[in-house]
């Protein structure tokens, strides 16, 4: 307990996420090798590392996709202070989004069906979905927050890749999830599509939720989030405040490639 509160330094806020010693393995190979870290509600988070590094893993064992190796010595995977959640609750206190969920959701479905479908963990509205007006007039909410109200008849499967990494995380906002939760968020986008995603990612940041970005490139970390998790070979390689993460020699070592970081006006790069 004393070690999670020296980490943040909020002694009575409750942890949004916390794991301790979460090893996972999979095909006989260890993916997470004893992944401790602590992430307070409002914390904004890059999770960052090389292709193969293990990210993936990361949120999949945070949605009880992957499952921790039982009997490790203090094992704790908690989200929001509670051990156990039924998986349907935990998708919508988390809120998704990643390349996989969009190819998944490629399909003839409406966009504003697709933000509704948020409510109920699916992917569009089914006979047994209760719409109620409430949750049409925070659907429609959202998509103007998203400043993709023009998109509302659109299908999915007929928008940009930018357009529709939007209405996803129009769905991953609809029922207030307590963090937004972006793997590879920026992914195939052009610089404009690229920037709009950004401004929109700023926007929740700053309205309070938290934001964790599961990337492999600097440009996504926006200037909002403070806090950097560097992961190499399924471990926590650094973990810290972005400027003093994000340095040349951390960089080097992650990726095993020398590498120069450049910062302007709150956003990184690489160079090699
Ligand atoms: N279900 C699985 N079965 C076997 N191996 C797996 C499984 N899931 C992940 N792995 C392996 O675990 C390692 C980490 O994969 P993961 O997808 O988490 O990496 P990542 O950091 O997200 O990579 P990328 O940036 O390429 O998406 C990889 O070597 C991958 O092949």
């Amino acid at each position: 307990m004393a070690e999670q509160l020296k980490n943040t330094g909020k002694e009575n806020s409750p942890s949004l996420l916390e794991m301790k010693n979460v090893t996972v393995v999979r095909s006989g190979k260890k993916i997470l090798d004893s992944i401790s870290l602590s992430i307070k509600p409002g914390e904004h988070v890059a999770i960052i590392g090389p292709n193969g590094s293990g990210k993936s893993s990361l949120i999949k064992t945070l949605t009880k996709e992957y499952h921790p190796l039982a009997g490790a010595d203090g094992l704790v995977l908690k989200i929001m202070d509670k051990g156990t959640w039924h998986v349907f609750e935990l998708r919508k206190l988390l809120g998704i989004v990643s390349g996989e969920l969009q190819q998944t959701c490629c399909r003839q479905i409406r966009v504003f069906d697709v933000v509704l479908s948020g409510f109920f963990s699916s992917i569009g509205i089914y006979y047994n979905h209760k719409v109620t007006p409430e949750m049409e007039a925070r659907a429609k909410e959202v998509l103007e927050f998203l400043e993709i109200s023009h998109l509302e008849d659109r299908l999915m499967c007929e928008l940009s890749t930018g357009e529709a990494r939007r209405v996803l995380i129009g769905r991953a906002l609809v029922h207030d999830p307590q963090a937004l939760i972006l793997d590879e968020p920026a992914n195939s986008l052009d610089l404009k599509a690229m920037h709009n995603f950004r401004e929109s990612v700023r926007k929740i940041a700053q309205s309070g939720k938290s934001v964790i970005l599961v990337t492999h490139n600097l440009q996504d970390v926006i200037p909002e989030i403070n806090r950097v998790i560097l992961i190499k070979e399924g471990k926590v390689f650094r973990d810290g405040k972005k400027e003093d993460v994000l340095t040349d020699a951390n960089l080097s070592e992650l990726f095993s490639l020398s590498v120069k970081v450049l910062e302007k006006e709150g956003y990184y790069q690489t160079w090699s």
